[in-house]
C-alpha cells in the first residue's frame, strides 16, 4: 500500500464540559497539527497516490472552516466534544468525501501537542 502525507495546522478554541477533563472543561486555545495520508493499493498513471499540491488542497479545504474558529459553537460539533479524536475523525471522513474513487483509504494525525497525537484510519474499502 501506497501512502502519500501531507501536513497543516489549524489554531481552534474549545471547551470539554466533562469532569474527565479536568481543567480543559473551560475554553481554551490550541494549535491542532494535522497530518493527512491518502491511501493506494497501485499508483495512477502518473506514478503517484495524488499530486501533493492537490492534497494540500484538499486538506486546506477541510481544515479552512474550522480555522480561528469556536468549535463548541461550531455546527460540525453540535452536541459532541471537540476531542482530538472527534476532530481527527471529522477531517478523515471530510477528505474521504473529497477523494477520488481509486483512494483505498485515508489516515488523519491530529497532533495536541509534541506528546500526544490521535490517529484515525478510514478504510474505503469496507
Ligand atoms: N484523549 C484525549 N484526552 C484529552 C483531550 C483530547 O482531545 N483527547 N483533550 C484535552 C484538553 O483539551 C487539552 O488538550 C489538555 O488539557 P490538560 O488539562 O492539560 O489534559 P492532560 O490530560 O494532559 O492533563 P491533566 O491535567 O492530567 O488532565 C485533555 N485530554
Amino acid at each position: 500500500m501506497f501512502g502519500l502525507t501531507v501536513t497543516d495546522h489549524v489554531m481552534i478554541a474549545h471547551s470539554l464540559p466533562d469532569p474527565f477533563f479536568g481543567p480543559a472543561q473551560g475554553l481554551h486555545g490550541a494549535t491542532l497539527v494535522v497530518e493527512a495520508t491518502w491511501r493506494r493499493r497501485e499508483l495512477d498513471e502518473h506514478g503517484v497516490v495524488v499530486d501533493i499540491g492537490e492534497a494540500g488542497g484538499h486538506l486546506a479545504a477541510v481544515l479552512d472552516p474550522l480555522r480561528y474558529q469556536n468549535l463548541d459553537e461550531h455546527p460540525d460539533f453540535a452536541g459532541r466534544l471537540s476531542t482530538t479524536e472527534a476532530v481527527a475523525a471529522h477531517v478523515a471522513h471530510a477528505l474521504a468525501a473529497r477523494a477520488e474513487p481509486a483512494i483505498d483509504g485515508i489516515g488523519v494525525v491530529v497532533r495536541e501537542h509534541p506528546q500526544a497525537w490521535v490517529t484515525y484510519d478510514l478504510d474505503l474499502r469496507s
